[in-house]
């Protein structure tokens, strides 16, 4: 065991509560003596494992105590693998109770060493099911950093671990503020070359007359005001990567230069005669469509395509229905982490200004509206009036009725899994068919927490 699990032991005879933390050796008991004090520990301990004897005072001869009790529990700590301890022959509670979620069930009078077994396999069950959780959840972020929920955002995350190992130049296109630096730092840090450096340069903006200098150095005295020798952007990427941010934007004359250098892997600096060998990963992004612009004769066909070995498009938020709120969550639990105060909570009206803006600026503008939003809202909630978004008029009428119908549908599907299981998030998600984060970002989504 790699750390000592919690095991909650609800048990109103003291003697038995005493012999029982005797068989646990290697658990780490807390006892309770009655139903408020198991919900206390409960919610302070989250426990892994709980014995919950289902005869609690003040009515022992009964099981109503310890079957609200068991409720209780589970609600405040839903993935604890629960084993009711029942009166001898108490079939019907023991039913009862794994009906409401407990893991199993045993009858009085107790033999220690069964007992101990069937706890070691409910902790044995439940570390699996915690591993499990685990990468549920890092399949949701494939890639540090990077929230989305869409099918094809997560496909390019897919691309990007694939081609991280390789070499290969990369091309991340989408628009800004999609995340493509993001993207960026991940090949980097997914390929081999993660120990040395990563080096950005945004060739937008640079002017031209030292964008040249800055990726490609320069001797003392190439030009007036050099007056030592400076290694420019590629060479100090050496064993790295470089990334080359905007490369639509690189002037023509920069396009040549850079073709030359992703051709021979070698530079010389300006007003240098000697050509240096680099090896560095070239990544490269842009907003822009280089396609139009080969056509326009605004970029290099030949460059394009030494660029673009890999290319991977990152959709726009507006594209990846969902993404908007999921995102704005994770902004409003960063911004609440950040300066250490309670998470605010979206009102519905709120959720739906989010959803049905175009978010030109994409994660970017998103960062900025919320959190303008949390200085300016006062209270536990953000309104949709402290967003200020401009929702544009008209247009997705049609749109919007059809998604009201399935936001209703939602709602009413959570609410009813939600009530069927009392509250119990591991059974309302079973019962949905999703995974608890999913059912927590609806609960979230719909103000239901
Ligand atoms: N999917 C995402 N999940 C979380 N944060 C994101 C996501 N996409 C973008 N961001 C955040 O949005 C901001 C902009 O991202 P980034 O700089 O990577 O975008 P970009 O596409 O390179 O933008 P630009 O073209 O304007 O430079 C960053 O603060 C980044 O952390």
């Amino acid at each position: 065991m790699g750390h000592a699990n919690h095991l909650l032991i609800v048990e109103d005879d003291k003697g038995l509560q005493e012999q029982l933390r005797w068989c646990f050796d290697g658990y780490e008991i807390v006892p309770a003596f009655d139903r408020a004090e198991a919900v206390a520990l409960a919610r302070r301990y989250e426990p892994e494992l709980v014995l919950l004897d289902l005869g609690l005072p003040p009515d022992p001869a009964n099981a109503s105590e310890g079957l609200a009790a068991l409720q209780e529990v589970l609600a405040e700590a839903p993935e604890s693998k629960v084993i009711v301890v029942t009166g001898n022959d108490d079939r019907e509670n023991a039913l009862k109770a794994v009906a409401l979620g407990a893991y199993d069930f045993y009858g009085k009078p107790v033999d220690p060493d069964t007992l101990r077994l069937l706890v070691d396999r409910a902790a044995q069950l439940y570390s699996l099911e915690a591993e499990n959780r685990r990468l549920a959840q890092q399949s949701a972020s494939p890639l540090e950093g990077f929230l989305s929920s869409d099918p094809g955002a997560l496909q390019v995350c897919r691309m990007v671990e694939r081609v991280a190992p390789a070499d290969a130049t990369v091309l991340l296109r989408g628009e800004s503020g999609t995340g493509k630096e993001i993207l960026a730092r991940a090949v980097h840090r997914l390929s081999g070359r993660r120990e040395q450096r990563f080096v950005a340069i945004n060739c937008a903006a640079i002017p031209e007359n030292l964008l040249e200098s800055e990726l490609f150095g320069y001797e003392k005295g190439a030009f007036t005001g050099a007056n030592r020798q400076t290694i420019g952007k590629i060479e100090y990427a050496s064993g790295g990567t470089l990334f080359l941010d905007e490369i639509g934007d690189l002037p023509l004359s920069l396009q040549a230069k850079l073709l030359r250098f992703l051709q021979e892997r070698t530079i010389e600096r300006l007003g240098g005669r000697q050509s240096i060998e680099v090896d560095v990963r070239v990544v490269c992004a842009t907003h822009r469509d280089l396609a139009e612009m080969i056509r326009d004769g605004g970029f290099r066909e030949d460059l394009f395509y030494r660029v673009a070995e890999i290319e991977l498009t990152i959709p726009p938020l507006r594209e990846r229905p969902g993404d908007a709120v999921l995102v704005a969550h994770a902004l409003l639990d960063r911004f609440a982490r950040e300066q250490r105060q309670p998470r605010r909570l979206l009102t519905p009206e709120a959720i739906d200004a989010i959803e049905a803006y175009p978010w030109p600026g994409n994660v970017r503008e998103m960062e900025n509206v919320i959190r303008r939003a949390v200085i300016m809202a006062d209270g536990k909630k953000i309104a949709a009036e402290d967003l200020a978004l401009e929702v544009p008029e008209g247009g997705g009428e049609d749109r919007l009725r059809l998604k009201d119908a399935r936001e209703q549908a939602e709602y009413q599907a959570v609410v009813r899994a939600l009530s069927r299981s009392n509250g119990n998030i591991a059974q309302a998600a079973g019962l949905l068919g999703i995974t608890r984060p999913t059912l927590y970002t609806l609960m979230d989504k719909f103000a239901l927490r």
